[in-house]
């Protein structure tokens, strides 16, 4: 028996198995420098973080039609269902899609909010959304992200995030899109402090910050740390993406078990299981050997997740069966 699990933090475009990534490719016309299953994973050895951000642009700009979207979730669902996951709250990045492709706004969230509909009914598991803006976004195309996000609200949008290189640009020219947000009803859920340092898990709280992703470098600063233990502050935790990314250069030297140790909540997550080899299963079992249980990784995935109360409810239920 699977123990049930909460993922928060899981891009869906970094989701989608290399076959069905060269069939969606091949579909929509857009040439991949690998037409292989193999020669694919071969282009998910990253040599640093810059690496990976430009080969993650690169692969999940072959998508194009509501299908493709519809399909990435509901694939998803279906894998990390078998994993046990009750629960989904998924990133995906509209604005590089409008930027590159001129693909329409109304195309990627119908695509998206109709897979989730249909992962609850064929696998029982409840999906929502955080679409992601990304530093270095131009701030117009945010503020519409933003807008766009805001009207999907009553389909299962419940936060807004921004990802990318934080050494590209801080969260400054985004004030206005994470405002409209959050005056919107969505909560602000960023990276901060993957590959940025605690100054940047700083700004992303001072500007209302519900949860963070990644957040593992604010252990660099211990009263920083202190703050997220004691607000409660749920930082969403990927271990094998860190060790891909270069953000880690060894997996013992991860900074989840001092996190864990200074009382932080942290869910445990995948990221992008595709790109860097991993599942839900996988990750669960590597935070267990830093000594964070299934429990501990589900009642942060609890305390951390978006959705409404009703769902809510249902998922403490949960914690009892799967
Ligand atoms: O691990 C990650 N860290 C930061 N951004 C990520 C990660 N995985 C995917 N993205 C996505 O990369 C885009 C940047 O152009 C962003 O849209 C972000 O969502």
């Amino acid at each position: 028996m699977v123990s049930a699990k909460i993922e928060l933090h899981v891009h869906l475009e970094g989701a989608i198995r290399p076959a069905t990534l060269l069939e969606i490719a091949r579909r929509n016309g857009e040439v991949l420098p690998a037409d292989t299953v193999e020669g694919l994973e071969a282009l998910y050895r990253f040599t640093d973080f810059r690496h990976f951000l430009s080969v993650w642009r690169m692969t999940t700009n072959c998508l194009r039609t509501a299908d493709d979207f519809r399909r990435v979730v509901v694939n998803y669902a279906q894998e990390a269902r078998e994993h046990g996951a009750v629960y989904l709250e998924a990133i995906f990045s509209p604005a590089e899609r409008v930027e590159t492709h001129a693909i329409d706004w109304d195309e990627m969230f119908t695509g998206y909010t109709e897979g989730a509909v249909e992962a609850q009914e064929r696998f029982g598991v409840a999906v929502r959304f955080t679409p992601d803006l990304y530093r270095g976004c131009p701030v117009d195309l945010a503020e519409e992200c933003a807008r766009v996000s805001v009207r999907y609200r009553d389909r299962g949008i419940v936060g807004l995030g921004i990802g990318g290189d934080e050494r590209r640009s801080t969260l400054a020219p985004y004030g206005k899109a994470i405002r409209i947000a959050q005056e919107g009803g969505l909560a602000f859920v960023p990276h901060a402090g993957e590959v940025g340092g605690p100054e940047c898990v700083r700004e992303a709280l001072d500007l209302g910050a519900v949860r963070l992703r990644h957040g593992i470098r604010a252990v660099e600063e211990p009263g920083l740390l202190e703050e997220i233990a004691g607000r409660g502050v749920v930082l969403d935790v990927c271990p094998t993406s860190n060790l891909r990314t270069g953000v880690v250069e060894d997996i013992a030297a991860h900074p989840l078990p001092l996190l864990h140790a200074a009382g932080v909540r942290c869910s445990v997550n995948t990221d992008d299981p595709a790109m860097f080899g991993t599942d839900l299963g996988q990750e669960h079992d590597l935070a267990a050997r830093f000594g964070v249980t299934a429990d501990h990784a589900y009642a942060a995935g609890l305390a951390g997740a978006l959705c409404e109360d009703a769902v809510l409810t249902r998922l403490q239920e949960s914690a009892r069966s799967v």
